[in-house]
This record gives C-alpha cells, sequence and structure tokens, in this order.
C-alpha cells in the first residue's frame, strides 16, 4: 500500500541557487502523491484568458505521467482551421462554442488527461457536466497581471481581445473586466481555486508576476488533494487508515 508522505516543505529564499531544483523536486513529490487521489481522473483547468491554463496544465501533465490536450487545439483541428482567431472570423463565436462543448464531451469519457479549457468553457452549463466527470481547477489570477501577459504577446490569437488600436494594455484590461463581469460566478463552479494572490502571499511576495508555473503547478495539486480528502466519506469502521482511505477514495 502507498503511504502518504507529508509534503516536503522548502524555505524560500534562502537557496537561491536551488531554488528551481527545489521546485522540481517539490513538484515530482506533490505529483506523486497526487496522482494517488486522482485515482485516473482527468483534470480541467478553467480561468480567464491569459491565466495559465495551457502553461500549467502541460507542466501538470508531464509530471504526473498525463496525457495533455488543450481544448482550442482540438478545436482548430477538429474545424480544420488553424487557429481560434480564423473559427471566429470565418464562422462565428457560437460555431466555436460548438464545437468547444463537442470537444470537452468526447475528452470526459477519457481518463488521465489535463485538459486547459478555453476561458469561456464555464460559460455552458453542459460543459459542466462534462468537466463534472473529472476534477476541474480555476486559476484565479487578478485582471491586472492578465493584462500584462496579454499585452506583451499581443492579441492575435485571443479574438474577443484583439482590438486595432489604443495601448495594448489599456484596451486588453478594459476588455477582460467586462468579460469578467459577464462570467460572473461561473469559474467558481470550479471544484477548486488556485489563487495567485494567496499564493504570493504564503511566498510573502506583494506582487503575483513573481510566482513561476511550477509554483502554480504545484498549489494546484495541494488544492486537488485537499479537495479529494475532504469529499471523501469517512467510513471508521475497517482496516488500517491507509487501506480504507484508499478504499473510499477507488470509490468516489
Ligand atoms: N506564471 C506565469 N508568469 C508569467 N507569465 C505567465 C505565467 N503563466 C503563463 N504565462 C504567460 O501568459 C501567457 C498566457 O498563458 P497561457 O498559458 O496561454 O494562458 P491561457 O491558456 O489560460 O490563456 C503566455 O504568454 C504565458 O507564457
Ligand atoms: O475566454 C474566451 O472566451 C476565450 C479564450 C481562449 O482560450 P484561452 O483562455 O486559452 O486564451 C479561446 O478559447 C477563445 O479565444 C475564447
Ligand atoms: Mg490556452
Amino acid at each position: 500500500m502507498e503511504r502518504i508522505k507529508p509534503i516536503l516543505k522548502i524555505p524560500r529564499g534562502h537557496e537561491t541557487l536551488h531554488n528551481s531544483v527545489d521546485e522540481a523536486l517539490l513538484l515530482k513529490r506533490k505529483s506523486e502523491e497526487v496522482l494517488f487521489y486522482l485515482n485516473g481522473r482527468c483534470i480541467y483547468l478553467v480561468g480567464m484568458m491569459g491565466s495559465g491554463k495551457s502553461t500549467v496544465g502541460k507542466i501538470m501533465s508531464e509530471v504526473l505521467g498525463y496525457s495533455f490536450f488543450d481544448s482550442d487545439k482540438l478545436v482548430e483541428q477538429a474545424v480544420g482551421m488553424p487557429s481560434v482567431a480564423q473559427i471566429f472570423k470565418v464562422h462565428s463565436e457560437a460555431f466555436f462554442r460548438d464545437n468547444e462543448s463537442s470537444v470537452l464531451r468526447d475528452l470526459s469519457s477519457m481518463k488521465r488527461l489535463v485538459v486547459a479549457t478555453g476561458g469561456g468553457a464555464v460559460i455552458r452549463p453542459v460543459n459542466w457536466k462534462y468537466m463534472k466527470k473529472g476534477l476541474s481547477v480555476w486559476l484565479d489570477v487578478p485582471l491586472d497581471a492578465l493584462a500584462r501577459r496579454i499585452a506583451k504577446v499581443g492579441t492575435a490569437s485571443r479574438p474577443l481581445l484583439d482590438q486595432p488600436s489604443g495601448d495594448p494594455y489599456t484596451m486588453a484590461f478594459s476588455k477582460l473586466s467586462m468579460l469578467a463581469e459577464q462570467r460572473g460566478d461561473a469559474y467558481a463552479n470550479a471544484d477548486v481555486r488556485v489563487s495567485l494572490e494567496e499564493i504570493a502571499s504564503k511566498q510573502g511576495h506583494d506582487d503575483v508576476s513573481k510566482l513561476t508555473p511550477t509554483d502554480i503547478a504545484i498549489e494546484s495539486f495541494h488544492k486537488i488533494e485537499n479537495f479529494v480528502i475532504e469529499h471523501t466519506v469517512d467510513n471508521p469502521v475497517g482496516d488500517s487508515q491507509a487501506d480504507s482511505r484508499a478504499q473510499r477514495i477507488q470509490t468516489l
């Protein structure tokens, strides 16, 4: 029976030279713990455009030994077009959303995947039916950080943010604010919320831009593990603690 080891706590700021090695080790260790709790279930990452779903999702899948899928890329393949921007332009947002739902439906019958969804996948209730077959993680990133990231890479691949003129940061910030308001609580349907502000505060930073995708992947694993433990019905009678915990998780 696999033993659950306590998380390795590495103080930050003291091993500057080895920080990335420590982070990589911590990520690996956390992924080994979470694999047990996942029991093959998929992870769906949700969050606003630019929140890091594609970047963090890839890291999580690699270290878990899961397959990674980006739903935007699957829609492009299904439609036979090279970009989401072109799908919006030639067809429509509604056409894109229909294909996005089909892709999520197909993925929902599979195991051992990390899926980076598109930022708008949360608005259709049927997509939640598919995503609830696995565990969903909301990457909650402050709007100003999102706008900074988007301004840096440009908006060509994100048609809802594309603008002909104006300061890129200001335009991205204003469009993201509008979308966040329209989407309301939709992201909060996720099983777990990973708040970059919370991680930064735990690490003693006042700015989320100091957080690496690895930091965010580690926190996501931590939150997933806690979620599974909290939602496991306790059965005090029976085998050793570890055995009964494993049985309960198998039946979740
Ligand atoms: N933790 C991070 N810190 C800084 N930049 C990041 C971070 N995570 C992602 N990015 C950058 O932000 C942009 C958007 O990330 P991406 O993973 O494509 O987000 P999403 O898939 O949620 O839209 C990319 O250019 C990516 O390199
Ligand atoms: O928020 C949205 O409505 C969208 C987000 C995009 O994905 P990312 O969140 O990966 O940028 C992409 O699906 C499309 O441009 C629409
Ligand atoms: Mg993406």
